[in-house]
């Protein structure tokens, strides 16, 4: 799914009133529309809810649903924040549309308006919508604390009153707090970056029959990978086939008291579809991976301790490097020779990015390669600090452009950056997933992909994707806070 800017959604919606045709009122009437459906879904008919309004679109958006709430048979309060002398057009039909159902409306000028809550009663945020664009001030400023203040349940509609829908770096300060925020049609950008996201509470996109093609028309770098699309990316088992048509995978890692992460790597690269898979671990790490995995083969290092030196055969078909390979010195002589001598898709993580950070031999890095770090992984890539969110996704991005390579930036909606400057979110995923070994999980997953010959990109879209479904999976099952790394192979599909 593409991603758009404020100043795009208000094209395209533009284009599908012209096109369709549509009216601009009859546009948010099945806006509104679409929010009652998924309100009678999820509420009783005991709530009370306090629709508070701006006097823009946003809160044209809260009248309309004020009335469809009311003929829905819920009791609901309207609050019109008073903000500016005149309302948009939008606003001002659906406000006198109020009299057709006798609903009282009311006005807040200052913060001894606002109503009285008791234990029913839900906030429900129309006030600004993708049209915010100062930090607030003022009465808004006010509302949007008392609703803080006074609401342990508030439903944002199209997106949290407060924060901006594109990315920025400015400092907004004040938002509202949303349990829920039901958005129209997508997205908004600000909602996966966790400085702005952490407002959203549970986002559900809600279709409102925006113009197919006015969405193509517009350009954009940004996708968030749903369902749909990456289904296709699977790859395929034939009839009459054996375990030499998906692949080999090489899992390098491991080191005396890591060889865990080996072991995750390479059960992962298992249960990913690669029709075989070994293990490059020092010697002292062979009993331990025949016994865990004994799926796989294992092609021990003269070393005992660390890996040192990886013979690849010419039957690997891709190699993940990393897990649990340890900082040593050695091990950085063993992977320079490596990665000059192969060219091979491959995926790199964890300690291999240290070591070829600390060395700052970047040049090893073949094209395409998929290189899997987490913020602080990256920061130690670039050797600084980002100052912002935003910041680390626009190095990400400029970084795989730079390199010619992937860069899958783990975090909440995880960012797969490639090197033409596309940005894929991740949609699936728990913090559950925050525990230790779930990057090694994945390096497996993506390593176990290539060997099967999809191509970087989409092993890299496809691998965090199985990897957050995973999570999403044994969350459910066993619990937030007892989700393990290995939890997550077993959950594969
Ligand atoms: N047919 C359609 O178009 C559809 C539109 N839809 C809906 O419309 C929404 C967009 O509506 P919109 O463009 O009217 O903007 P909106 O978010 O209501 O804000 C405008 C107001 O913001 C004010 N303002 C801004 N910043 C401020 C601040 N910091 N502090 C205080 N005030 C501030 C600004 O006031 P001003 O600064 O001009 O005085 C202006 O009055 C969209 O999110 C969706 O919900 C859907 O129903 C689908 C169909
Ligand atoms: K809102």
């Amino acid at each position: 799914m593409k991603l758009f800017s404020a100043e795009q959604i208000k094209r395209i919606d533009a284009a599908t009133i012209e096109r369709e045709p549509i009216s601009s009122i009859q546009l948010m009437e099945r806006a509104a529309l679409a929010c009652v459906d998924w309100i009678e879904d999820y509420y009783e008919k005991d709530v009370e809810f306090h629709i508070f309004c701006g006097m823009g679109n946003n809160g044209g958006d809260g009248l309309a649903l004020a009335r469809l709430l009311n003929n829905a048979g819920y009791n609901c309060r309207p609050f019109i924040v008073a903000h500016r002398s005149k309302g948009s057009a939008e606003f001002d039909h659906n406000l006198s549309r109020l009299d057709e159902v006798e609903l009282n409306v009311h006005y807040i000028n200052g913060l001894k308006e606002m109503p009285r809550v008791n234990e029913n009663s839900i906030a429900i945020d129309a006030i600004l919508g993708i049209g915010l664009d100062k930090p607030l001030r003022g009465i808004i400023r006010d509302v949007v604390k008392g609703i803080e203040e006074g609401y342990d349940h508030v439903i944002s509609i199209d997106i949290p009153t407060g924060i901006p829908a594109d990315f920025t770096t400015v400092n907004w300060n004040t938002a509202v707090r949303a349990s829920h925020t039901l958005t129209f049609q997508f997205p908004k950008l600000s909602f996966l970056l966790p400085d702005m996201g952490d407002y959203t509470g549970d986002v559900h996109v809600l279709d409102i029959g925006l113009d197919e093609l006015a969405m193509e028309e517009e350009h954009s770098t940004y996708f968030l990978t749903m369902d749909e699309e990456v289904e296709s990316f699977r790859p395929m088992r034939k009839v009459f086939s054996h375990k030499g048509d998906y692949g080999h995978a090489l899992i390098v890692g491991g080191h005396e008291g890591m060889m865990g992460a080996a072991v995750l790597a390479t059960k992962a690269a298992l249960r990913s579809g690669a029709g075989l898979v070994t293990a490059h671990v020092p010697s002292c790490g062979r009993d331990v991976l025949q016994i865990s995995a004994p799926e796989a083969m294992v092609q021990t290092d003269h070393s005992e301790r660390s890996v040192s030196n990886v013979p690849v055969s010419s039957r690997i078909s891709a190699i993940g490097i990393g897990p649990g390979l340890g900082r040593e010195h050695s091990v950085f002589k063993g992977l320079e020779k490596l990665l000059s001598e192969i060219e091979l898709p491959v995926v790199l993580d964890a300690d291999a990015l240290h070591l070829i950070g600390t060395s700052q031999a970047w040049h090893l890095i073949p094209q395409n390669a998929i290189l899997t770090p987490h913020k602080g992984e990256f920061e130690r890539m670039l050797g600084r600090e980002v100052e912002s969110p935003l910041e680390l996704l626009q190095e990400a991005s400029a970084w795989a452009g730079d390199k010619k390579c992937i860069v899958v930036l783990k975090g909440a909606y995880t960012a797969v950056c490639d090197s033409d400057g596309n940005v894929y979110f991740n949609s699936t995923g728990h913090p559950a997933m925050a525990s230790g070994g779930t990057g090694d999980v994945l390096t497996g997953i993506i390593a176990g992909l290539l060997a099967q010959g999809i191509t970087p990109i989409r092993a890299a879209r496809y691998g965090v994707w199985l990897h957050g479904c995973a999570g999403e999976e044994v969350a459910a099952r066993r619990g937030e806070h007892s989700v393990v790394a290995g939890d997550l192979i077993d959950a594969l599909f």
